[in-house]
Formats: structure tokens, C-alpha cells, sequence
């Protein structure tokens, strides 16, 4: 099935139709084509990921890590991110070549061979897992290639086939979590780095739901499962997104109860969390393109604002 708007290909473009909408919207910034190489890291998440490991190993330091531990950290999670990134493209080739949203990327429009994608892909992530685990830790690099194969051969594929594909992505996602927080001495078992982990997991939901709901024409294209079954008007989907921002409200402020960050952190949490509860509770009472694209962009203001609080508000280790 063709996109029901065909438009001229904009690098991540985000274009999509509202449902019965006669013109299509576009939401998110046309960015200009750069170095091939660099587009297939899509370095805006792997920007945002190098962040959540680095404050993440903040935090886990009591606000006491080392520069170079830290610098390592943000560069071993950069590099092995934007390698599982770039492998992704290579995977979806051929369904990133259907859709709007992205056949301009690198591999689709011919700007680079799907051989050489994979061997930079490949190269990034196994070069990240090795600096990590020579510069940090054995642990910080396992949990970088526990994530590499939860979104290259759970999350891809689950794509094809389940809703559920959801919920696998937000784990690859919510890692980085737990590569910064043992890269700076932190145990797999803290319940610490598990707690950060599930903020960054409920995070991801709404921010995933929201698109799979804008994206719908696109992904239906090619078959991508990202929405409930049978949920023509988008009731299910917004109640799904209520639930995860709902229980972001409570999760969002258990680090000031386990005495990790102070009340600043936990103030200003609270805020956000039900910024996004209400963003969510709007769209889910009327799915309209410019509430969901609202919950979109709070979900992407959400993530460095909550950094952000993390970073100030860290309490130094007992
Ligand atoms: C299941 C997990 C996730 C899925 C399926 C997902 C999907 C997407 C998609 C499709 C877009 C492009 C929207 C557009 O066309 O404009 C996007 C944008 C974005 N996502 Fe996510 N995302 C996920 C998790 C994450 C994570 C973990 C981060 C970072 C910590 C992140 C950060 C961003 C950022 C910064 C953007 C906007 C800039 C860009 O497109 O590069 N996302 N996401
Ligand atoms: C090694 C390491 C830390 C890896 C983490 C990778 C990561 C951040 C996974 C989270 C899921 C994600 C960003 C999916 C993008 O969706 P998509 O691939 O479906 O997006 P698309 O539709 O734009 O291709």
C-alpha cells in the first residue's frame, strides 16, 4: 500500500497524516542531508543517550565521578549506540526505502552501500563495547551488548510480527541507565540503577506511542506492528499512554526516597511527570494529530529536563 500523502522525500521529515485529514502535517524539524556516516548514528538519540548514561553515572557516584571515568563512559556509550544505530538502517533497508518518514536515509537514497553501513556499524558497536570495558568495566560493556541485542534481534523483528515490540525497544533504551551507573562502580543489583532504568523504560512509552500513532500510514505501509490491535479511533493506544505517564508520576519520585537526589529533583520530577500525565490525558480524549504531536514533544523536553534535575540534585554517597 502506497503512504496515503505522498510529498517529496525530507530527511526525517516526520511527515503524517492526520486520519481523514486532507493535507499532511508535519511535525519534528526537516533537518539538511550530513556526512552519511553521521546520519546513520542519528546522533540526536545517541546524543540523548550518552547523556542518560553519563548522568546515570552521576548519580550513581554520588555526584563524585572521576572526569576521565565519566569521559570514557559518555564515549564508549556513543560509540556503541550510534554502531547499533547505524546496524538498525542496515536491517530495514528495504522498509526504510517504503516509508516517507525515511527513505531519504542514507542507505535508501543510495548515498551509501548497505556493506559499508554494516562494517561502520558494526566497527562503532564493537569498538564501544571494548573501550567500555577497558576504560570502565567489564559490566558497563556487557549491559552495551545486552542492549545492542535486545534492539538489533529482539526489538527489529518483534516490529514485524507484535504490539509488544514496544516494550522490547524501551529496554534497549532504558540500558543506558545501567551502563552509566555500574561504568561508575555501581553493582548490576543496586536498586539504584534499576530505579533510573524504569524512569528512562516509562519514559520511552508515551514518546513511542505518540509517534507509532502520528506514523500510523507509514508503518501500516510496511507492516510494522507499534499499535494495539484493532484500535481504529486510538482509545487503546491513549489509555496505554495514560498508564505509562501515571506510573512515571509514582516512579519518577522514588530517588529522593532511596536518598539518591534531594527535593529539588523531587519537586521538579513531580512537575514533569504530570506535565506528561496531563499531555497524555489530553490526547487520550481526543487523539487529534496536534495532541498526540504535544505528547511527542513534551516526551522529548522530558528527558534533558529530568538530566538536567538529576545532575543538580545528586546527594553525595552515605
Ligand atoms: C522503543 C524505543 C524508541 C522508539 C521506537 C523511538 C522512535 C523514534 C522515532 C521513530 C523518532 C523519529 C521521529 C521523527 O520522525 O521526527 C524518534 C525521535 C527521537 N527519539 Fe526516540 N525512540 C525510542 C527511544 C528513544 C530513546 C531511548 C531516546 C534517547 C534516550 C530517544 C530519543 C529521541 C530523540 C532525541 C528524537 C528526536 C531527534 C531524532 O529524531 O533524532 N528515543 N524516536
Ligand atoms: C548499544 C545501545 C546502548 C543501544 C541502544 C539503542 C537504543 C537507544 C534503542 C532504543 C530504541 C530506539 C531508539 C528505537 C528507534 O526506533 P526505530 O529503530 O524503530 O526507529 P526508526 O523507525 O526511526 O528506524
Amino acid at each position: 500500500m502506497a503512504p496515503t500523502t505522498p510529498t517529496p522525500p525530507a530527511p526525517e521529515s516526520g511527515v503524517a497524516p492526520e486520519s481523514g485529514a486532507e493535507a499532511p502535517r508535519t511535525f519534528g524539524r526537516r533537518k539538511p542531508p550530513r556526512h552519511p556516516l553521521y546520519e546513520l548514528t542519528k546522533p540526536g538519540i545517541t546524543g540523548f543517550v550518552m547523556v542518560t548514561a553519563g548522568a546515570s553515572a552521576h548519580v550513581a557516584a554520588g555526584g563524585a565521578a572521576g572526569l576521565w571515568p565519566m569521559i570514557h563512559t559518555l564515549v564508549g556509550t556513543g560509540l556503541g549506540t550510534g554502531g547499533a544505530l547505524a546496524l538498525n538502517q542496515v536491517f530495514e533497508r528495504e522498509f526504510d526505502a517504503r516509508m516517507q518518514r525515511t527513505r531519504a536515509r542514507p542507505i535508501p537514497s543510495g548515498r551509501i552501500s548497505a556493506r559499508a553501513a554494516g562494517v561502520f556499524g558494526t566497527a562503532l558497536l564493537a569498538v564501544g563495547i571494548l573501550w567500555l570495558a577497558v576504560t570502565v568495566g567489564v559490566l558497563p560493556a556487557a549491559f552495551t551488548a545486552l542492549s545492542a541485542v535486545a534492539y538489533l534481534w529482539v526489538y527489529t523483528p518483534l516490529k514485524r510480527t507484535s504490539y509488544l515490540a514496544t516494550l522490547a525497544g524501551a529496554i534497549p533504551g532504558a540500558l543506558p541507565a545501567l551502563i552509566g551507573w555500574t561504568a561508575a562502580g555501581g553493582s548490576a543489583f543496586d536498586l539504584g540503577g534499576w530505579v533510573l532504568f524504569g524512569i528512562f523504560f516509562l519514559w520511552q512509552l508515551p514518546h513511542v506511542l505518540a509517534l507509532a500513532w502520528l506514523l500510523q500510514d507509514d508503518y501500516r505501509t510496511v507492516g510494522f506492528f507499534l499499535m494495539p490491535p484493532s484500535d481504529p479511533d486510538g482509545r487503546k493506544i491513549g489509555r496505554h499512554m495514560v498508564f505509562h505517564s501515571l506510573s512515571l508520576v509514582l516512579l519518577g519520585f522514588a530517588p529522593t526516597l532511596l536518598g539518591l537526589t534531594g527535593w529539588i529533583y523531587g519537586a521538579g520530577a513531580t512537575v514533569l511527570n504530570l506535565g506528561m500525565l496531563a499531555a497524555c490525558m489530553a490526547a487520550a480524549s481526543d487523539m487529534s494529530f496536534d495532541r498526540v504531536k504535544r505528547v511527542f514533544f513534551a516526551s522529548l523536553l522530558y528527558q534533558p529536563l529530568i538530566l538536567a534535575l538529576l545532575l543538580v540534585d545528586t546527594r553525595p554517597l552515605p
